[in-house]
Order: structure tokens, then C-alpha cells, then sequence
């Protein structure tokens, strides 16, 4: 058991994400992540638009749902699921999907910001880069991970993600997980236009922060309700003082470093 799995909840615990250095010394590196995208700075590339993402979701990779601890996890066995072009060069394999948010009437709770403007939420879709035999073998690579971000933004009910919400009264507590019989494709949480996005290259935005990511962040939020941002907060977590509702399970952005974050777009 790792020291951080004794202390729980790794947001509230100690001095939180600030605190994480102590224990996990890559928290100060070089390409660590979230970080603000400041758009005055980016670089548009047009080597991104020559050789286009390409995104393939299918209606029958999402298998389960879990209580992580720290948010809910769509675990696929990425049949059909793979990202391609852009940034990467080679073909990464689809493996789950989670979020991040904040605290009721906040603005905050989205891990990347975009010119110091925060999201209510954020969600993570991970792929594994096939080149390494399964994602555990992949996960501390330096080209290993490749995750779309996707900024979630309080407006028209989102029926989808309303159906994998659905779910969550059934994961109460840390470790809870259920089948999901019905088809989920992840392709309906891509925003309607998926061509703008910013890559840059960073790492794992929770312990252990392996500097094995390549970030893909949409430009173009997906809409969701306000009751749907609320829902997030129904999912439950263990803190220093017992269960509660799971919220601000974000980690702010750490500096850029000697880092630019390329725009596929102009
Ligand atoms: N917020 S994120 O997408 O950067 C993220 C964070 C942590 C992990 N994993 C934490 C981990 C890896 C090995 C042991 O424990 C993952 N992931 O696994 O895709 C993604
Ligand atoms: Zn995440």
C-alpha cells in the first residue's frame, strides 16, 4: 500500500495536489500537466491539419463503469477505438474514459484552462499506444498515452452522457462497478467539431504524474445541463472526515516550462 492509499483521498488530504511533490518528485517536472492554454502563445501547425486526427469510436467498446475514489470510469476493451494522426505517430488503442469538475455555484473544476478561464468540468478519454503490449506497459512511456480533453460548459441537456449518469446511483462507493449492457458509443461526448483542438506534450494529471501523455484538448466545449454538472457531485468519495459528495477532484495548472502548445488550427 502506497503511502498516498493510506492517506485516502488524494485532493483532500494534506495540502492536496501542492503537496504531491512530496512524494512524487515528477510533480515538479517538465512536462507536467494540466497547464493554461494561453492562446497568445500557442503555435498553429500545419503539419496537424495535413495529416488529420482521426478519431474511430465504436457502440460496443464500453464494457463497465467503476468508482475510482477519485472520479467514475468508463473501461473499454477499445474494440474499434483508435486515435491516429495529428500529433501521434502511430495508432493508439481506446482504454477509458473519466472526468474532472468543481464545487457547486464555482467556476472552477476543469483541469486545463484556456487563457486563465477555468470549465466546470473536463473529461479525459485515454488511448494506449499499440507500439507497447497492453496499457500497462505503455502508461510510463514517454509516447505511451494519448488523452482527449473535452471542456464541458453549462447548457443544453447532453441525453448521452445523461445515460452513463444513469449509472452513477449504482457505483456509491470506491470500487463499485457494473456492467453496461446497453451500446454507449464514446464518440457521441466529442464535441460537434473535433478538427480545432491544442497538443502539447504533458503527464498524468494525478499521482503517479508519468510524463507519458500526449494532451489533445478540444477547442469546442460539449454542452451539458446544470442539473447535469450537479449530478457529477452525487458520486461519492471517502475524505478525513468520512463519505461525502466527490468534488474539486481537479488538479490546477502547473507552469509550462520550456513547452509550446501547438493549435491545429489559425
Ligand atoms: N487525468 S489523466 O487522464 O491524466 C489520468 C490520470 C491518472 C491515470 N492513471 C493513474 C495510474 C496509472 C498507473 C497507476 O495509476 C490515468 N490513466 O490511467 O489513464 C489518467
Ligand atoms: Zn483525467
Amino acid at each position: 500500500m502506497s503511502s498516498s492509499k493510506k492517506r485516502g483521498n488524494i485532493y483532500l488530504s494534506g495540502a492536496g495536489p501542492s503537496a504531491w511533490h512530496e512524494e512524487y518528485p515528477v510533480a515538479k517536472g517538465k512536462r507536467q500537466s494540466p497547464v493554461d492554454i494561453n492562446t497568445n502563445k500557442t503555435k498553429f501547425d500545419p503539419k496537424l491539419a495535413a495529416d488529420p486526427l482521426t478519431i474511430r469510436f465504436s457502440d460496443s467498446c464500453c464494457q463497465s463503469i467503476v468508482n475510482t475514489g477519485i472520479s467514475f470510469q468508463v473501461t473499454s476493451n477499445g474494440a474499434g477505438c483508435e486515435l491516429s494522426g495529428g500529433p501521434l505517430d502511430s495508432t493508439y488503442q481506446f482504454a477509458q474514459f473519466h472526468a474532472h469538475w468543481g464545487a457547486y455555484l464555482k467556476t472552477t473544476g476543469s483541469e486545463h484552462t484556456v487563457d486563465g478561464v477555468s470549465y466546470p468540468a473536463e473529461l479525459h478519454l485515454v488511448h494506449w499506444n499499440t507500439k507497447y503490449d497492453d496499457f500497462k506497459d505503455a502508461v510510463d512511456k514517454p509516447d505511451g498515452l494519448a488523452v482527449i480533453a473535452v471542456f464541458f460548459k453549462r447548457g443544453k441537456e447532453h441525453p448521452g452522457f445523461g445515460k452513463i449518469q444513469d449509472l452513477f446511483s449504482k457505483i456509491p462507493a470506491k470500487g463499485a462497478k457494473v456492467n453496461i449492457d446497453f451500446e454507449f458509443n464514446p464518440g457521441l461526448l466529442m464535441p460537434p467539431d473535433s478538427e480545432n483542438y491544442w497538443t502539447y506534450l504533458g503527464s498524468l494529471t494525478t499521482p503517479p504524474l508519468y510524463e507519458s501523455v500526449t494532451w489533445i484538448v478540444m477547442k469546442e466545449p460539449l454542452e451539458v445541463s446544470v442539473e447535469q454538472i450537479a449530478i457529477l457531485r452525487t458520486l461519492l468519495w471517502e475524505t478525513p472526515n468520512g463519505v461525502s459528495q466527490m468534488y474539486n477532484n481537479f488538479r490546477p495548472p502547473v507552469p509550462l516550462r520550456d513547452r509550446v502548445i501547438r493549435a491545429s488550427f489559425g
